[in-house]
């Protein structure tokens, strides 16, 4: 039996507790918790097959109770002594996608993003938000099957685009290619068809939050998105971080989103707070080059499922669905190259080279922490990858 050690300040302490899917060179992907450096293994801790699965679905179908169970059981598990068996140091595992993702939707919560993107893509126009942005939460449907996580290569897309001087469509490797710093968020519980979810329901549902990286080929986008949105710009890979942070574990990052006005309508409206006071860092070949305040965001994540749902459409264990790139008021909290490098024409320092968009062997990390309990503050790790050429 091992007494688990916490590191002094450590981002995975009792309050935390994220869930993940994990193997070791000689074990099948299975579920585990991580604790300081550790990894538990839950199918040791727990009698229940569903910790046995490759993905954190079953888990999660199991409802908000169930969480709530597991999570204190773990708390008091970890507060005395835990089987040799059951317990794995972090560098000796493989961190796997930790959930098998059922529809993916992204939407567009950042009043700073949407206005740099508008002001970007439409100077004529005198309001850079589109008329329907404070009234819903726009998004788009993304590609479910191309959601990796943490270490896997993305290559660069081809596709086609027309750039401002081309006479004709062109075919090739992007060559604006991006990234779109993000939370993600997942549904444990689904909803009928038919049904709608509420904002005040949103912890029935929601099991846990998730880094983000909607990478982005802005040439692709640019010449495919009018007017249904973007398509192959998108759908050549999304990142999530393999750590799901339980909401229960977010009580001290909850804070009021920013004043909404216009006043949403009634299904948009609940009583309590959704607002998450998420600090995320994006490091572009190990230099910090933005940090992103998720607690601007404008839309919550209580609000994009309520609108999810607000027309009847199904919900399902695994659905995950993505804030929009997180921007702040200030140049180094921009959530995406193209408003960091104001749409390539500003270039930015990274280390001793200067960028606008990737370039083919770069390598991004996007991490965050939230406010935990009495002062601690809690993780979510990170999302790291690099880009192949095409
Ligand atoms: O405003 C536009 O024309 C385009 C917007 C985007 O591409 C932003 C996007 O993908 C959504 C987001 O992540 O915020
Ligand atoms: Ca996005
Ligand atoms: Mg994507």
């Amino acid at each position: 039996m091992t007494k688990i050690a916490i590191p002094e300040g450590s981002l995975f302490g009792p309050d935390n507790l994220p869930y993940g899917i994990f193997s070791t060179a000689d074990s099948e992907p299975r579920a585990g918790v991580r604790v300081g450096d550790s990894v538990l293994d839950l199918s040791q801790l727990f009698d229940d097959i569903v910790f046995a699965e490759p993905s954190l679905n079953a888990f999660m179908a199991q409802g908000r109770a169930r969480w709530d169970e597991v999570r204190a059981a773990l708390k008091t598990m970890i507060d005395g002594d835990v089987a040799d068996d059951a317990v794995y140091p972090i560098a000796d595992v493989t961190l796997h996608l930790p959930i098998e993702v059922a529809d993916y939707v992204d939407f567009y919560a950042s009043e700073n993003h949407a206005s740099n993107l508008g002001r970007l893509f439409r100077p004529q126009n005198p309001d850079p938000l589109m008329p329907n942005w404070k009234h819903l939460p726009v998004g788009y449907h993304g590609r479910s099957s191309t959601v990796v996580t943490s270490g896997v290569d993305i290559v660069r897309p081809c596709g086609q685009r027309k750039g401002p001087n081309d006479e004709a469509p062109v075919f090739g490797p992007s060559i604006r290619l991006d990234i779109e710093a993000e939370m993600g968020f997942v549904v444990g519980v689904g909803s009928p068809m038919g049904s709608q979810i509420t904002p005040d329901e949103f912890a029935d549902h929601c099991f846990g939050a998730v880094i983000l990286n909607d990478w982005s080929a802005r040439d692709i986008q640019a010449w495919e998105y009018v007017p249904l949105g973007p398509n192959l710009g998108k759908s050549f890979a999304t990142s999530i971080s393999p750590w799901v942070v339980p909401l229960a574990a977010l009580e001290a990052a909850r804070i009021d989103t920013p004043v909404q006005d216009p006043e949403p309508l009634p299904y948009l409206k609940g009583s309590e707070k959704w607002g998450l006071d998420i600090d995320l860092a994006v490091e572009w070949n190990g230099h910090i080059v933005s940090r992103p305040p998720y607690a601007q965001m404008y839309w919550s994540p209580a609000q994009m499922l309520a609108h999810t749902s607000v027309n009847g459409a199904a919900t399902r264990t695994g659905d995950l669905f993505g804030s929009g790139t997180i921007s702040g008021p200030e140049k180094d909290q921009r959530g995406a190259f193209i408003e960091l490098t104001w749409g390539g024409a500003e270039p930015v320092q990274v280390g001793d080279e200067t960028r606008t968009f990737l370039e083919d062997g770069d390598e991004i990390a996007i991490s965050a922490t939230a406010p935990g309990p009495n002062g601690t503050r809690i993780g979510f790790g990170e999302v790291r990858n690099r880009i192949l050429p095409a």
